[in-house]
């Protein structure tokens, strides 16, 4: 397998953007430019401008995104004085309804309500179903809406669905997107940091799809800075939804959940014990490798490496990086052939006779818990051969987003800042199933339908390939050392300040900062 250095496709056609209201800033990701809004608490007394004409804000549903947008938002508008009401929409009998009640929403005081009902009342509609009941409901969605109102995606998967089937949102209305590349408690728990260190947060890309009052783009970077963003970035609804059904099914959900089984049966066969193999392969994944990443770049792990466990490394990253870019490719194409959001669909018409069942149930996750009671969080291993399959595995996810023409923002923080940032912290906290399921339900089952597949194709084919001898491949050796997106990485790791989510442990009240 000859490496190429990509022959990367033209950017995702990014239309630009210029703001009224925020100063946007040109940075330069290896060979590219792009442009961005830093956010921060400091931006909150302009979002009264950038909600210019909004009164009520209507977010629906309470999934994962939905209890942290609309208590970021309301925390926002309310620090900034701006009179504008947050409601919670939920379907009649929603199960969610008492658990809105509890952080303060309430039919007294119209802030929580009947969603058609909702909808009808906002000026922004914030959409934060599900993507298979958003492509169910989406008529009904579009007639319910007030003349004049905006519609606001968090995802753009109902694109993808309308693309699939010939539809269009209807012509009158302003689309926008905000996306945080992060499940929805790392949202809201480093939004709360945020009052401590200004511009924590998860960062969002924002997309403005249909712009008819000309007013889209300065009403959806607000919406970002009021969830947080330590920085937003320009998409289109087109790129955000192939890259982001893609990013979870990959090293972000499905892959990482693969990697850790296949390593965990690998290492107990080559004589470790269960608990030093968890240790060896999760463990060294969620508390050594991610945290490096956080800090100083994917590169790093590499580097801090002896002589002996480079070795070990390279001999890992040869033999995992083609079978893992082969998976990340047929995903890929999945999800642009619109095949992938057809399967959400379809998962979610299933839901009824098969739930999404549960997923820590092995003895990995059973063994997994004891080693976290066990814990020493100064003293988890590097695994040089864990290091060597999982970073093989983000660079082929982020070498297919690349030659798929994604702007490096996006490349970026979909392979490896929502990663360390968000998603890797909460599986270091619970294990796999607690960061799977606070994902978004196209997240779980895609998770779940490819995570098998990394496995599979990793033990068939890299450690045989390993078994057997095979020789480690130089030039992809040279590709990884000398890859223009470890410049992106640092410049988007500058653009947000170092902070390490905190989790509390249910087993102390001792709060565990995860670095
Ligand atoms: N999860 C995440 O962190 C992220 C999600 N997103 C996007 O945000 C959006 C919301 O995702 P997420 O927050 O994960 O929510 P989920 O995908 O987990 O969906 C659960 C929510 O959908 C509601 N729902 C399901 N079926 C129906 C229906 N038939 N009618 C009305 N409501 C229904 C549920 O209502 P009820 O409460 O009544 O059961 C619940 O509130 C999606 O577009 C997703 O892609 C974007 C970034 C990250
Ligand atoms: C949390 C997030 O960004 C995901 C994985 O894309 C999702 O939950 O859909
Ligand atoms: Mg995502
Ligand atoms: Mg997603």
């Amino acid at each position: 397998f000859a490496p190429s250095a990509f022959t990367a496709k033209p950017t995702t056609a990014l239309q630009g953007f210029s703001s009224k209201v925020f100063e946007t800033q040109e940075v330069s990701f290896a060979d590219t430019k792009e442009t961005i809004v830093k956010g921060g608490r400091d931006l909150f007394p302009l979002l009264p401008k950038a909600f210019e004409g909004i009164e009520r804000i209507g977010v629906i549903g309470w999934g994962s995104q939905a209890p942290a947008q609309a208590q970021n938002l309301k925390d926002s508008l309310a620090e900034c004085g701006a009179d504008i009401k947050v409601t919670i929409g939920l379907r009649e009998g929603s199960s969610s309804w008492e658990q809105a009640k509890e952080v303060g929403f309430s039919e007294d005081e119209e802030t929580l309500g009947e969603m058609f009902d909702v909808i009808s009342k906002s000026d922004l509609v914030v959409l934060l179903i599900s993507d298979a009941a958003q492509a169910k409901l989406y008529k009904e969605i579009f007639e319910a809406m007030k003349p004049g109102a905006t519609l606001g995606l968090s995802h753009g998967f109902l694109l993808g669905h309308l693309d699939s089937i010939g539809e269009k949102f209807p012509e009158d209305m302003d689309v926008i997107a905000v996306c945080p590349k992060g499940m929805g408690p790392s949202v809201r728990r480093l939004y709360e940091q945020g009052k401590e260190v200004n511009g924590a947060g998860i960062n969002s890309s924002f997309g403005v799809h249909q712009d008819v009052s000309g007013k889209a783009t300065d009403l959806a970077l607000g919406w970002g800075i009021a969830l947080g963003s330590p920085f937003m970035f320009e998409t289109t609804l087109r790129s955000e939804y192939k890259s982001d059904i893609y990013g979870e099914r990959g090293i972000l959900l499905g892959a990482v959940h693969g990697i850790v089984e296949s390593l965990y049966r690998r290492y107990q066969r080559q004589g470790m014990s269960p608990e030093q193999a968890f240790l060896e392969s999760s463990e060294s994944i969620t508390g050594n490798i991610v945290k490096i990443i956080s800090t100083q770049g994917i590169k790093a792990v590499y580097d801090s490496l002896n002589d002996e466990d480079k070795v070990t490394f390279q001999t890992a990253y040869s033999a995992s990086y083609k079978p893992a870019k082969e998976i990340l490719q047929e995903i890929y194409d999945e999800v642009s052939s619109g095949n992938e959001i057809r399967t959400v669909i379809m998962h979610g018409a299933r839901l009824d006779r098969y739930p999404v069942g549960k997923i820590d149930g092995t003895d990995t996750w059973k063994v997994g818990e004891k080693v976290r009671a066990e814990r020493d969080e100064e003293n988890i291993p590097l695994n040089p051969f864990t290091a060597g399959v999982y970073v093989a595995t983000m660079m082929a996810q982020i070498d297919v987003l690349l030659e798929e023409g994604h702007p490096y923002s996006e490349v970026v923080n979909e392979s490896v800042i929502e990663a360390v940032d968000s998603l890797c912290p909460y599986m270091h906290y619970r294990g796999v199933a607690f960061m799977v399921d606070n994902c978004s339900f196209t997240a779980k089952t895609g998770s779940r339908k490819w995570a098998p597949r990394f496995d599979y194709i990793l033990d068939q084919l890299a450690y045989t390939a390993v078994d057997n001898g095979a020789a480690i491949n130089e030039e992809l050796i040279a590709d990884f050392e000398k890859h223009t997106v470890h410049q992106a990485v640092e410049e988007c790791c500058k653009l947000r300040p170092a902070v390490d989510i905190s989790l509390f442990a249910e087993t102390s009240t001792k709060e565990i900062v995860i670095q």
